[in-house]
């Protein structure tokens, strides 16, 4: 395997607060940061200064609260932006424009080398302010190549210390992120950052194959949420980093209570099969699952659930079987015999089939009923 050279910004308290409806106040956003620097992510993204006085602030006490991570906020290609990055004394400020000819035509009076300019006075200029800047193409997945690849050699020339691609409305798939990536680094001289949103349920994949395709900062938000269908997942771009990129600094136990904390504070619902933190990831109820698994959990689980500080469950429906169905009567403290276990099992399917979930009151009370009619 090889091992991949990568560094996590986490965006949630920036791109994630953009979930329509969301709005973190400053104490959870900075619970939330420290969760992030528990884990481990090298850069925090802690919002865009120019959204709100008290946005600033906050981006402000995030910088000062002495974190292991860098933090960094997000900047048009304006002063007044910049100026705000600079007062809030993060360690990064990523100035963005829209790089795609649809953009410009449409949100800037000015051509795209007329932005190009203003872009890189801006960078030049929080650069001679002492602040590294990732130079960021919003809307660089629907853009010319060449022209970024002109962005990117200029804006290096300015100071920009990162270049940077958004897959702003996550029109790209696998492949053609890897092919992009592996395009712009080949004359790249600063390391490349790849931030990618969901709107095709590509954005964890499209992320790992930036970075197997050479992309060095990686953007994630916690449970995904951002715009629209959100961003890449940190739990799931930090999953498979350690599945298949060879990279275990990572502090992966605190990844179910960030989520959960990230859910309440967001109000934005965790579906139950989400990969890695989902109410699901690690429950089962196939019967020649169970049975396997009862042998070996790694039969029907890639990596376990207390790598990322979950919880393995077993449930019963309509698709036990009677291995699983001993395993959680025995777990109750309560016995069952071969007769018994096959009423007991017709019992939890009819059941289930008339939607019925199968707690463990419901087996109890099936097992008194099995046990006074002797069957
Ligand atoms: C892809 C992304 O996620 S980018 C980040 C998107 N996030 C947000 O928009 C959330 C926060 N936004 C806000 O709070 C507000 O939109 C503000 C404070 C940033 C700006 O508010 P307003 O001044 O009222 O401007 P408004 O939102 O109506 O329009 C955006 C303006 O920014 C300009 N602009 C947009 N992006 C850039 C850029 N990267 N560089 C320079 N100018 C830009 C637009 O051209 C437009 O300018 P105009 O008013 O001269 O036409
Ligand atoms: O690249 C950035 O820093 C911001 C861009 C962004 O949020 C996007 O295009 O979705």
């Amino acid at each position: 395997m090889k091992k991949l050279n990568v560094e996590i910004c986490d965006v949630t308290l920036r791109d994630g607060e953009q979930t329509p409806g969301v709005s973190f106040t400053c104490e959870e956003k900075k619970s939330i940061a420290l969760m992030l620097d528990e884990i481990g992510v090298e850069v925090i993204e802690a919002g865009f200064p120019s959204v709100s006085e008290n946005e600033k602030r906050c981006v402000r006490e995030i910088a000062d609260m002495g974190l292991s991570a860098r933090t960094c906020c997000l900047s048009r290609a304006v002063k007044s932006d910049v100026d705000a990055a600079i007062d809030c004394g993060v360690d990064l400020v990523s100035i963005f424009f829209a790089t795609s000819d649809l953009h410009i035509r449409i949100k800037y009076k000015k051509t795209r080398e007329e932005m190009l300019e203003e872009a890189l006075r801006m960078v030049e200029y929080a650069t001679e302010h002492g602040i590294d800047v990732r130079f960021s193409a919003e809307e660089g997945s629907r853009t010319d190549i060449s022209f970024l690849k002109e962005m990117f050699e200029r804006g290096y020339e300015a100071g920009a210390k990162y270049s940077s691609i958004a897959d702003t409305v996550g029109c790209m798939t696998p492949v053609e992120m890897y092919n992009t990536v592996l395009d712009v680094t080949e004359t790249l001289k600063n390391p490349l950052c790849v931030h990618c949103h969901d709107d095709m349920g590509c954005a964890t994949a499209n992320t790992i194959s930036a970075a197997q395709a050479g992309a060095f900062q990686l953007h994630t938000t916690i449970n995904g949420i951002g715009e629209r269908a959100g961003n890449a997942a940190l739990e799931e771009v930090l999953v498979a980093l350690r599945m298949k990129g060879g990279i275990d600094r990572y502090n992966l136990t605190p990844l179910m209570k960030t989520s959960k904390m990230v859910e309440e504070y967001s109000g934005i619902k965790v579906a139950k099969n989400k990969a890695v933190v989902g109410d699901h990831a690690f429950s089962h109820e196939s019967g020649i699952h169970i049975a396997a698994m009862l042998v070996e959990p790694s039969a029907y689980e890639y990596f376990p659930p207390e790598l990322v500080g979950g919880q393995r469950k077993f449930i019963l429906g309509k698709h036990t079987g009677r291995k699983a169905l001993e395993h959680v009567v025995k777990c109750l403290g309560c016995s069952i015999t071969r007769d018994e276990c096959a009423w007991v099992l017709e019992q939890i399917k009819t059941k289930s089939e008339g939607k019925c979930s199968i707690t463990p009151e419901v087996l109890l009370a099936i097992l008194k009923e099995a046990r006074e009619e002797k069957h």
